[in-house]
């Protein structure tokens, strides 16, 4: 029986065959389409925000020492509305009626808010309580200089920030690349969720897995497949991948020890490493370079295949887009567990309202609905056989 791989080794050793995917190139995208991407460069906006001096209430624009001694009555000379637009300038000893974000006209210098007047004789207002120079009036550029940085670079960009790029007036931004992946689905039992099921046929899950969970690690699908379990189809498929300009091919199934390990029989010859590590589940890993880009095989079972993608391949993937990696917490078993000698065990597990860890559904690797009602892994050491109730396990949040 060959050696079992340390799982850190191999951690590692993944680690190092992704990290040449770290060098992004950049490319445009639209603001609409750049939630989530990664700023490559400082983003400089054109214009001053705000663009143009205005009101920040409802009410009348003033000047600021005709109004110094309230109350008292200005002739109103007119209104300006939030609209498009340059108002007339105020003369002295008049008011303007203003609209919050219209512009404040030269000549004037203090907004007095409407709630502060009331209507005086014969179309005038009369202010009630003075203000001063600067009152209520936004200033162009109090927020931000025109040509001056409005997002710095490495930034993951959240509505917050999309919205200060619109309002300088941008519609695209120069973001990072996202790693392009290739998910590859074998087995012959494998049919399309919602097809027929024949006998000895299941859903293929790891499909729909894989792609969500390279997308939930901020990179990009660019090629799906699901094929039998015939080599000259892979193979169709991993140059189909390639062709479809994948950076990283990830396979699950045909890796262990049966007679149609169709991934094993293809990119074993090719030099690849199939192979075991010293884990449950996920015990058959597999790891090569098809046609210069990397392919990381996982085992079938759903439970490996989607561990093995959390432990192995989204800490790099999340580095690169700019995620924090998955959490991680120290807690105390509710429940005694038993593992299995010079393997690490990845535990399901949920935390229980007053901040245990307890196991769900079992140590099985095809425990597909268990891990669903999961929400942390429990790592239980590679010499560790039993743990009791109230042990301090580490756990890995899904
Ligand atoms: N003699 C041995 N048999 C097995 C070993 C071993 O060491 N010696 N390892 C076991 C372990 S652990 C695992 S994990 C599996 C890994 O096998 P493969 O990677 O070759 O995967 P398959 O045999 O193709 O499938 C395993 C299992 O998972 C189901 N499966 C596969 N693909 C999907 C999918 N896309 N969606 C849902 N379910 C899938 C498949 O039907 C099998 O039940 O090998 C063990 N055997
Ligand atoms: O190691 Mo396998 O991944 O348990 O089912």
């Amino acid at each position: 029986m060959a050696e079992r791989i340390p799982v850190d080794e191999h951690a590692r050793f993944v680690r190092s065959l992704l990290a040449p995917l770290g060098a992004r190139p950049t490319e445009r995208v639209r603001l609409d389409d750049a939630l989530g991407r990664i700023t490559a460069s400082p983003v400089e906006s054109p214009i001053a925000l705000p663009p143009f001096r205005n009101a920040q209430m409802d009410g009348f624009a003033v000047r600021g020492a005709d109004v110094a001694e309230a109350p008292v009555e200005l002739p109103v000379a007119g209104e300006i509305a939030a609209a498009p637009g340059a108002p007339a300038d105020l003369a002295p000893g008049t008011a303007v009626r203003i609209m919050t974000g219209a512009p404040v006209p030269a000549g004037a210098d203090a907004v007095v808010p409407v709630e502060d007047t009331e209507p005086g004789d014969a179309g005038s207002v009369r202010i009630l309580r003075g203000r001063a120079v600067g009152e209520y009036v936004r200033e162009p550029g109090s927020d931000l200089a025109a040509g001056s940085d409005v997002l710095p670079p490495g930034l993951r960009l959240a509505p917050r920030h999309l919205a200060a790029a619109a309002a300088s007036g941008l519609t695209a931004l120069l973001v990072r690349e996202r790693v392009r992946v290739a998910v590859i689905s074998t087995g012959s039992e494998l049919v399309a969720p919602g097809e027929p099921i024949g006998p000895g046929e299941i859903p293929d899950a790891n499909g729909t897995a894989l792609v969500a969970a390279v997308r939930a690690a901020g990179a990009v699908v660019v090629h799906t497949a699901r094929v039998r379990d015939d080599v000259a189809t892979l193979h169709a498929e991993l140059d189909a991948a390639v062709d479809a300009g994948a950076e990283l091919v990830l396979t699950s199934g045909g890796i262990s020890q049966g007679a149609y390990e169709v991934v094993r029989e293809l990119i074993e010859p090719l030099g690849a490493w199939v192979g075991s590590v010293a884990m449950q589940p996920g015990g058959p890993q597999a790891t090569g370079v098809y046609r210069g880009v990397p392919l990381i095989g996982f085992p079938g079972n759903p439970v490996s295949a989607q561990l093995s993608f959390a432990l192995f391949v989204a800490p790099s993937l999340r580095a690169i887009a700019g995620l924090p990696p998955a959490g991680t917490d120290r807690l105390a078993l509710a429940e005694p567990v038993a593992s299995v000698a010079g393997r690490r065990q990845y535990l399901r597990g949920r935390r229980t309202p007053d901040g245990r860890a307890e196991p769900v559904g079992g140590p099985g690797s095809h425990l597909v609905a268990a891990l669903a009602a999961s929400d942390l892994l429990i790592v239980v050491p590679e010499e560790v056989t039993r743990l009791d109730a109230g042990a301090l396990v580490d756990t890995v949040d899904l």
